[in-house]
């Protein structure tokens, strides 16, 4: 796809404006959907909103686009309430634009009739300047007078975009933007996006239930659990440093290894392990799968780390494997390149990372 930085095409026209959602509530009927979510993005940044299927998501994509009203909390975009007690902007002026799960695309327009319908009230000359622009974007000039049932997945995914971008909006909204594609097209149609994310500038929230595509493109990601919101914070600081057991589990692999902490170690079936905040007392070490040594052979004696391998899982550029420690509790390892042992071998695991995260066991 060609971007704006070779194509030349100008860039949005809004100036990138932050976002502020400030304790929004939510209810359908007696079901709260929301529960006091309050969320920033940085002007022209970029935030994942993840969470699992089910738990307020789009229900909070809708309210910040004007398709659901709140029934409490504000929502802000620069110096403008979108909607807030007293306040509220019709969805067709928020300056809000908005890529729907499934494209919502309109089979019977053509390719640049569905870009140019958020250009209504613009006149001719501009909508016909708006609509090129945004498919040189996106990269798919060529197909302005194709209908939309006759392009890719890929492709149809980029023209729901050009139609979100065309009336310049200060604010873009992703829902699941990927979902609708397999597995393969996934990686390299995510790629363009970020890449224009990228050029374009926008305050953009991307909501998804896949820590992967929170963590590649966005540069802060907010957790959402049951309606609120768990954690908030820069991918690595949430990948390294998750709020709670459950967050550990949701954005990747993570060993719970139980131990006994004081004095800023945790005595583990692994050995000893650097803890974090000098949390003491009977805990849960969070220990990812990369940050465990494995190498084969038996361990002397009863030493700390002896273990069987109980699977293997080449990936190609890595390998997981699975073993089982001697006092029975079951590690995931991930090491660079092909495998060093076999199913059933004995080896030697270690911790090599760095002062990890401790759960209290009674927290
Ligand atoms: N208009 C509505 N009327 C009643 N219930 C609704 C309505 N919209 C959403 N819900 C319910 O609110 C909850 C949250 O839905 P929402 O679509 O916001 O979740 P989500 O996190 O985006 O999930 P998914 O990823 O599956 O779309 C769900 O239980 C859903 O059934």
């Amino acid at each position: 796809m060609s971007s704006r930085r070779e194509s030349g095409v100008p860039p949005s026209a809004a100036s990138p404006v932050d976002l502020r959602v400030t304790d929004v509530t939510k209810a359908f009927g007696e079901v709260p959907v929301l529960r006091g979510v309050s969320l920033m993005v940085g002007a022209g940044g970029t935030l994942a909103l993840l969470g699992p299927s089910g738990c307020g998501k789009t229900t909070l994509l809708r309210i910040v686009a004007g398709l659901e009203d709140p029934d409490g909390g504000t929502v802000a975009a620069g110096d403008r309430v979108l909607v807030g007690p007293g306040d509220r902007i019709p969805p067709e002026r928020r300056r809000v634009g908005m890529v729907f799960q499934d494209w919502a695309l309109f089979p019977h327009l053509t390719v640049a009739d569905n870009v140019a319908y958020g250009l209504r009230r613009l006149g001719k000359e501009k909508i016909g300047t708006r609509v090129r622009d945004a498919l040189e974007m996106v990269g798919l000039s060529a197909l302005a007078d194709r209908a939309p049932g006759t392009l890719s997945g890929g492709q149809q995914q980029r023209i729901a975009l050009a139609r979100a971008i065309a009336p310049q909006p200060s604010v873009l909204l992703l829902d699941e933007p990927f979902s609708n594609l397999d597995a393969a097209l996934r990686v390299r149609v995510r790629t363009e996006v970020h890449q224009l994310l990228a050029d374009l500038g926008i305050t953009t929230v991307v909501v998804t239930h896949d820590q992967e595509e929170a963590f590649v493109l966005a540069e802060n990601v907010a957790v959402i659990r049951d309606g609120q919101i768990v954690q908030q914070g820069p991918p690595t600081t949430i990948y390294a440093r998750p709020a709670d057991r459950w967050v550990a589990e949701f954005v990747g692999d993570a060993n719970l290894v139980p131990g006994e902490s004081s004095g800023g170690a945790a005595m583990t079936v692994l050995g000893r392990i650097p803890v974090a905040d000098r949390v003491s007392g009977t805990v849960d070490v969070l220990v990812r799968p990369e940050s465990v040594a494995i190498s084969p052979g038996g361990a002397a004696g009863d030493a700390a780390g002896a273990a069987r391998v109980e699977l293997v899982e080449f990936y190609g550029h890595d390998t997981v494997t699975l073993v089982r420690m001697e006092n029975g509790q079951l590690l995931r390892v991930r090491s660079s390149g092909p495998p060093v042992a076999e199913r059933g071998a004995p080896v030697v695991v270690a911790y090599q990372g760095p002062a990890a995260v401790a759960y209290r066991i009674d927290a």
